[in-house]
């Protein structure tokens, strides 16, 4: 059986290179650059002032000397020409300073009678003046290849003036679901049949990381049929398959026969882990096949374990990896075998407002309740030799990513 980490590196090493592609900003979104965001201009472009008020040379302010207006500078409506000595000039927030001006007073601060602005302090140069490139300068990095794009960062991208992002390709995928006792939800179930479900949680978990996930729907445990489904899937050029169910050493867990009687090279089959330990990995030229456990929890968790990271690699991602985090646990955790488990947990805060970690002790793979009530997992090292409560544990938000 492979440990967990070694399975995750061996994956990452056969991660084919996709590309990029050029977006427009409204559908970037969430989506990876593949180069450096560069300024195409300073910003702002001109010394701009902070406030509502007048813009001064700041010398020139003395109590009881007024000053003289001599115009108005607005957003888009510059104030042309040269402030004169003993002048100001009406500004608002955003417009541009006028030359020979060096500071800004806000309006609240100044006494106005007629063209006559008197004011109550000197202020130091400067003040309430956005200098030109003060955000940020022509030419400079913003933001670096890798990072999933935020509101905040396609905000800024806009601003350097961008209309279009060259982002990372995304990989297209199929899900396909094996049992002959598998039925689609809305069934009437006859004897010996259950409802598949393990695809209604895989396409959403994995679909923000997808141009497209495909489903591909439910074969039954029957080699011709199998073989007929899976190369249709390859046919269709898929970068990535996943299988869910007959993975295991059951008579009938025909998946892995199949696979590689269709020429996926498996690089690996069971891991240290639980639940999920029937993984399957394999490649089929650039094709990614991965061969989920059947049992519903284990399919899942396999996915946020193995698959998210390898999804988030493929995609250029900078951080592929959950957020570790340390969190005190409730409960103490009993000692764990040789694999590494992935227990289910629930987060909330304790009566200071920090953050704690309830574990879920069931561990049977088919209790798709307690999966569906958890929002995190513990990570119990292999052999730990159990966990007293109020010990931080390492926690991934099943949020994440
Ligand atoms: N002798 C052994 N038996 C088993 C082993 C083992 O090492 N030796 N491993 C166990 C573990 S761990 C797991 S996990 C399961 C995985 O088995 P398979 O991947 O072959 O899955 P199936 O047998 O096809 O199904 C298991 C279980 O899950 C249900 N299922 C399957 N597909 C779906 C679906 N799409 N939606 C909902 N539920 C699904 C299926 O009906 C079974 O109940 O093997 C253990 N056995
Ligand atoms: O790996 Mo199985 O998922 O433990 O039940």
């Amino acid at each position: 059986m492979m440990p967990v980490d070694e399975a995750i590196e061996r994956v990452f090493r056969k991660l084919p290179k996709l590309g990029s592609e050029a977006v427009p900003l409204a559908r970037a979104h969430r989506r990876v650059l593949a180069q450096p965001l560069v300024a195409r201009h300073s910003q702002p472009p001109f010394d701009a002032s902070a406030m509502d008020g007048y813009a001064v040379r700041a010398a020139e302010v003395l109590p009881g000397r007024p000053l003289k207006l001599a115009g108005t500078s607005q957003a888009g409506a510059r104030f042309v020409g040269m402030m004169e000595h003993g002048q100001c000039v009406r500004i608002f927030t955003g417009a541009p300073l006028p030359i020979g001006a060096d500071a800004v007073i806000m309006q609240e601060e100044a006494t106005a009678k007629g063209n006559q602005i008197s004011f109550e302090k000197t202020p130091p140069v400067g003040q309430s003046v956005r200098k030109q490139g003060f955000d940020f300068k022509r030419g400079a990095e913003l933001l670096p290849a890798g990072v999933a794009l935020t509101p905040a960062m396609l905000n800024l991208a806009a601003s350097a003036n961008h209309p279009t992002l060259t982002v990372t390709r995304r990989p297209r995928i199929a899900v396909l679901a094996t049992g002959d006792e598998l039925v689609a939800p809305g069934t009437t179930l006859g004897p010996d049949q259950i409802i598949a479900s393990n695809s209604y949680g895989l396409i959403p978990l994995l679909a923000p990381w997808a141009e497209q996930v495909n489903d591909l729907g439910i074969v039954a445990d029957d080699k011709d049929k199998l073989e007929a489904a899976l190369l249709g899937a390859f046919d269709q050029g898929v970068d990535m398959l996943v299988t869910t169910g007959g993975a295991s050493v059951g008579e009938r867990d025909y998946v892995q026969e199949v696979l590689r009687d269709l020429g996926v090279e498996v690089d690996f089959w069971k891991l240290r882990m639980r639940p999920g330990k029937p993984l399957m990995f394999g490649t089929r030229g650039k094709t990614l096949v991965f061969g989920l456990p059947g049992n519903p929890v284990s399919a899942l968790v396999t996915a946020t374990v193995i698959l998210k990271p390898a999804l988030r690699a493929l995609t250029g991602h900078i951080d592929p990896f959950w957020p570790r985090i340390g969190v005190p646990t409730l409960l103490g955790l009993p000692p764990n075998g040789p694999r590494r488990h992935f227990m289910r947990a629930t987060l909330s805060r304790n009566d200071i407002g920090f953050l704690q970690v309830e574990p879920i002790f069931e561990t049977d793979s088919s209790h798709s309740t307690s999966l569906a009530l958890a929002d995190a997992l513990i990570v119990v090292p292999e052999d730990s030799p159990g966990v007293p409560p109020g010990e931080i544990v390492d926690v991934i938000p099943l949020s994440w990513g």
